[in-house]
């Protein structure tokens, strides 16, 4: 029932105004996926290779898609995306390019689960699952490589712990990104929005901590239930190798200042979220900074596991972090990323399913959240193609998809 029949690929276009890869994937008995991949800007160096999007779609139709048509079952999602590797026939999928590949995987798991007339989510995770919902991480005020001009820091990131439904949770963090652009009219401060969909003004992170915080507390207490707040630092894009500092715009810190800084954040704003606070290579400084703070915040890593298992059990051996963030486009496949997250779960540590800063309306993140009982979600707070995983979210919850 699930024998693909078909697969299209085509170049659309994604948030930042650049082109992705598009696949539908068509099976014998009328079933129908469609998915896009997404495109970081601040990726990790040991990250799958994204080729430019015109390559990467003849290349995989060349290399992928006749092994694909008339052979594997989109229901088998380990199937599909066991060829897609060995139709590649590298270790990152630098043939075929990520993008294709991803998107294929996608739209594979979206054609099984319409054959069998079930949500996405179900038939990634089981029938069983679909209780659970992420808290999502709600990027409010940015700058880094999604911003010129901005905090150096990547990511301030609104984080609804104590919300009693998904739904809550989105609209606070919504909250939240409005009270920060009431904020900063008040201290006359004009800006434009990040890749995102954050706030980019140029302002120093002393006072976008300052902003973030009082946002925060506000909208916490107009709704009534605790909101936390997180980090994205994007360490990897701050470190300089030569010197062996963190550069920040006012001042440059080696890594001990490093640790000894984001661990003074940690505490002085009862942070429950940092992902990224050191270098990409350097798991023992993930190490000392986890043995400090890992038992008050998740210390997660992105450029550092790049939602891969090897890197990850590295990560494990030497207490490196306390959380993963899983990123399909960043391996390659859905498999890939179901294994990421398993084993990060086996250990201990908390998966967090994300988007990148490139992104399209695919909603695939939404359900493979819900699907793995991620307990966070990073996904924006505003703007459509954050909003289309967000409000996936919400149908989910309201057994409405
Ligand atoms: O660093 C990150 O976590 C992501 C998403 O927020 O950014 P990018 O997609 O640019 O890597
Ligand atoms: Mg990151």
């Amino acid at each position: 029932m699930t024998l693909i029949t078909d697969v299209r690929l085509r170049r659309t276009l994604d948030s930042r105004g650049n082109p992705t890869v598009e696949a539908d994937v068509l099976t014998e008995s009328g079933g129908f996926g469609r998915a896009a991949a997404p495109s970081g800007a601040s990726t990790g160096e040991y990250e799958a290779v994204e080729r430019p999007p015109s390559e990467a779609i003849a290349a995989a139709r060349e290399h992928a898609v006749p092994r694909l048509v008339g052979e594997a079952y989109a229901g088998n999602q380990r199937e599909v995306d066991a060829i897609l590797r060995a139709a590649d026939g590298t270790d990152d999928f630098s043939e075929i390019g990520a993008n294709s590949a991803v998107a294929i995987s996608m739209a594979a798991a979206k054609a099984g689960a319409d054959v069998l007339g079930a949500p996405l989510f179900q038939h990634l995770g089981g029938t069983f699952r679909g209780d659970n919902f992420p808290i999502p991480l709600g990027n409010v005020v940015g700058g880094g490589e999604h911003a010129a001009d901005a905090t150096d820091i990547q990511e301030f990131l609104a984080a609804p712990v104590g919300a009693p439904s998904v739904e809550d949770a989105v609209f606070a963090n919504a909250a939240v990104h409005e009270a920060v652009a009431n904020l900063l009219e008040d201290r006359d401060i004009a800006c434009g929005k990040g890749d995102e969909g954050a706030w980019a003004p140029s302002i120093d992170d002393a006072e976008a901590f300052e902003i973030v915080d009082e946002a925060v507390s506000l909208v916490e207490d107009e709704v009534g239930f605790e909101i936390g707040f997180g980090l994205d630092v994007a360490g990897a894009e701050l470190y300089d190798s030569d010197s062996e500092t963190y550069e920040y715009s006012d001042e440059s810190r080696d890594t001990d200042e490093q640790i000894a800084y984001v661990a003074e954040l940690v505490d002085e704003y009862d942070l429950v979220y940092v992902e990224d606070p050191l270098d990409e290579d350097d798991y023992d400084a993930f190490a000392e900074l986890t043995d400090e703070v890992g038992d008050e915040t998740l210390i997660c890593g992105d450029d550092l596991f790049v939602t891969n298992t090897e890197r990850l059990r590295e990560g494990i051996d030497r207490d490196a972090g306390n959380s993963i963030l899983i990123k399909p486009n960043q391996i390659g496949t859905l498999s890939d990323a179901f294994d990421a997250i398993e084993l990060a779960i086996e250990n201990g540590y908390d998966p967090v399913v994300s988007h990148r800063s490139g992104e399209t309306e695919d909603a695939t993140i939404a359900h493979l959240a819900v699907a793995t009982d991620a307990p966070f979600i990073k996904t924006g707070a505003v703007g459509g193609e954050r909003t289309a995983k967000l409000n996936e979210l919400i149908r989910i919850a309201d057994d409405a998809t």
